[in-house]
């Protein structure tokens, strides 16, 4: 494995911090080095950072994490400045620009805006500049907000074509249980697929920084998967961490599918990490297989039931039978008429309805699998 092209590393908010809760800054140096070590190996970097809502906490003033909205808006608004302001600051002296990119998924769920950010984040890297992104978190609401930046950092994996994604954590990787409460847990060193019995493993976060714990970076390892995108999950602060997963050791956990596999591009990536699910749908044992192993689209007679209130053209979320979300696609019919069609076979809706409106319920071309 030669070294990566283009790589994107996630570090947490529990990795950010000190003992204290401030702003660890000489950890920030440490990594700001293997940083430099890696553009001046020609890897390109971009870095998605948490800890601003960490960071602003202790500038603010508050022992325990607030927990209204606003409040914490407030906090992730004070600290996204010094957060910044402490990684522009150490790659300076090592000669390198930094460039602050703060998004929220709004902004990239239309695709002008996916296509903005994009370029500025290509641009970027071009001007030999690493851009430090974040969740814009005073604008994001509960709606629209990624929430927790393993699946930001993966859409921005995808958005500039990185060829590894690193989620920097408090743990050394993926493990059978929470090595915080079993301790006979093992780590899990190699991932092909995320199935069901693997999601059950991860739980939520350890302490009060993180947000979405071991369970949302294995969604993001998935879409990952999807979008052949090898991931690292791995402890930030082990020496050299970055250098070591950039040089191909035997570190954290890593998610790849076997060689030869299909990926998914473009539009169905942006459908499947960008936008925001407006309902669900649940298939039945012949429709999971057919979408499974055949890669077909989902006609109306293997849906068993839907949820949500949404209209055709909106992006919802496939559950298998095992009751497994596997994937995302965009719908042909509204709620309603998904309720009214699902369970009937296309011959006899096209009786109904007329051949035109005889759809599939979500098209292959529109539906990313996970
Ligand atoms: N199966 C698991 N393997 C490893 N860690 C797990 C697992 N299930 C839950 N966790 C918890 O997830 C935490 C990491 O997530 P989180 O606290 O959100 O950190 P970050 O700030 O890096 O995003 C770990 O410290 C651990 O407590
Ligand atoms: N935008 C938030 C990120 C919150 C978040 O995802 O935290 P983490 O789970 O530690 O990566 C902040 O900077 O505080």
């Amino acid at each position: 494995m030669g070294a990566p092209r283009l790589m994107v590393v996630k570090i947490g908010s529990s990795t950010l911090v000190d003992e204290h809760g401030a702003l660890d800054r000489g950890f920030i140096r440490s990594l700001c080095d293997q940083v430099s070590a890696l553009v001046a190996r020609g890897t390109r970097v971009v870095v998605v950072s948490s800890g601003a809502a960490a960071a602003g906490r202790d500038l603010l003033g508050f022992a325990e994490r607030p927990s209204d909205i606003a409040t914490l808006q407030a906090c992730a608004s004070a600290g996204q400045a010094s957060l910044t302001q402490a990684y522009a600051d150490v790659l300076a002296e090592r000669g390198i620009p930094c460039g602050q990119v703060l998004l929220t998924r709004r902004d990239v769920m239309d695709r002008d805006g996916f296509l903005n950010a994009r370029t500025t984040l290509n641009r970027l890297l071009e001007l030999g500049a690493v851009p430090v992104v974040n969740e814009n978190d005073t604008v994001s609401t509960a709606e629209f907000a990624f929430g927790d930046n393993d699946m930001l950092g993966a859409l921005v994996a995808a958005l500039v074509g990185a060829d590894l994604y690193v989620i920097c954590s408090d743990v050394d990787g993926l493990y059978t249980a929470n090595p915080q409460e079993n301790p006979d847990a093992k780590l899990i060193e190699q991932v092909s697929e995320v199935d069901h019995a693997l999601s059950a493993m991860a739980g939520g976060s350890g302490t009060s920084y993180g947000t979405g714990g071991m369970s949302s970076k294995l969604r993001a390892a998935r879409a990952m998967l999807a979008a052949g995108i090898p991931t690292v999950i791995c402890r930030g602060r082990r020496g050299g961490v970055l250098l070591d997963v950039a040089g191909g050791a035997t570190i954290g956990t890593r998610f790849e599918a076997p060689p030869g596999s299909a990926h998914e591009g473009g539009r169905k990536l942006w459908i499947g990490l960008a936008e925001v699910p407006r309902g669900t749908i649940a298939l039945d044992g012949g429709a999971t297989r057919a979408v499974l192993e055949r890669g077909a689209s989902i006609l109306p007679v293997g849906v068993v039931s839907t949820s949500g209130g949404y209209a055709a053209g909106d992006v919802v979320n496939v559950r298998a039978d095992s009751g497994d979300i596997i994937g995302r696609g965009i719908a042909r019919y509204s709620s309603e008429d998904m309720a009214r069609v699902r369970g009937i076979k296309l011959d006899v809706i096209a009786r109904f309805l007329g051949e035109e409106r005889a759809q599939p319920a979500i098209h292959r071309d529109d539906l990313l699998v996970f």
